[in-house]
């Protein structure tokens, strides 16, 4: 579904990938790991179409990665690009008129789910609730691709708690792919199908979670650290 064939990415002079290769298909939960600056968000906007490679190909669906792909992708970025002025309910209604597969129903019971109130204005919402909104927003597309950087970064643990819940409750498994950069590895583990573990660039490890936990008998920091070892 998601290819890379030798992918690699220069920022000027510094490197962000090295000649990735990497495929990843539909129903899984997939996370992305790795130390700062080892390259797990160049790897999500190279999907989005937001940066393109300097050298090799960024595939979907053997389709290689343009602007156009945003109809089949859903990315949420580490920062929010929320109108202040709005409430939530103008903010869903605003993307409902941005993305055609926007579905406002599951939208709503998101909100519901999470107790926001749809008539509390944008910038109002405490950060945990703005987080939760981002959340909603991506996650409510119905696209076979949602990609999530850092979503539980700088959150209260029962924030990133009803984040994840949320995560397993609306994610439509059998059409979705979800690919999450995060640090916060032993909590989004137990949602987790496959895990990539990146250093300066390159993948150092990709494998099932369950295979971990089973062959292994390791969990996926263990394992991340003995990869970084
Ligand atoms: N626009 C840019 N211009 C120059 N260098 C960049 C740019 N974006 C990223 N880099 C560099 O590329 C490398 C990989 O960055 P990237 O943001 O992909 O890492 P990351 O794993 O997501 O890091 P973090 O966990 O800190 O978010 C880093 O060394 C970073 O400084």
């Amino acid at each position: 579904m998601i290819q890379f064939s030798n992918v690699t990415k220069h920022y000027k002079r510094k490197t962000a990938l090295k000649e990735v290769n990497l495929e990843l298909s539909l129903g899984n939960i997939i996370g992305l790991i790795g130390e700062n600056g080892s390259g797990k968000s160049t790897l999500l906007k190279l999907i989005a179409g937001l940066i393109h490679p300097s050298n090799g190909e960024v595939t979907i669906s053997e389709e290689k990665v343009t602007r156009r792909i945003a109809a089949k992708v859903s990315y949420l970025s580490d920062h929010d690009h929320f109108y202040s002025y709005m409430t939530v309910s103008d903010t869903l209604a605003f993307y409902q008129s941005q993305f055609a597969d926007f579905n406002m129903e599951k939208a709503k019971e998101m909100i519901n789910f999470m107790n926001l109130e749809a008539a509390d204005k944008v910038k109002h919402l405490s950060k945990g609730n703005r987080s939760r909104l981002k959340i909603i927003l991506a996650i409510a597309r119905d696209v076979p691709i949602v990609l999530l950087d850092e979503p539980l970064s700088g959150l209260d643990p029962l924030v990133r708690d009803s984040i994840i819940k949320s995560l397993i409750s609306f994610i439509d498994l059998e059409k979705q792919l979800i690919l999450i950069t995060t640090h916060e590895v032993m909590e989004v583990e137990m949602i987790l199908d496959e895990v990539i573990v990146l250093k300066d660039g390159q993948i150092i490890g990709h494998n099932h979670v369950d295979d971990l936990r089973m062959r292994e008998n390791k969990g996926v920091l263990e394992w991340m650290k003995s990869l970084y070892a």
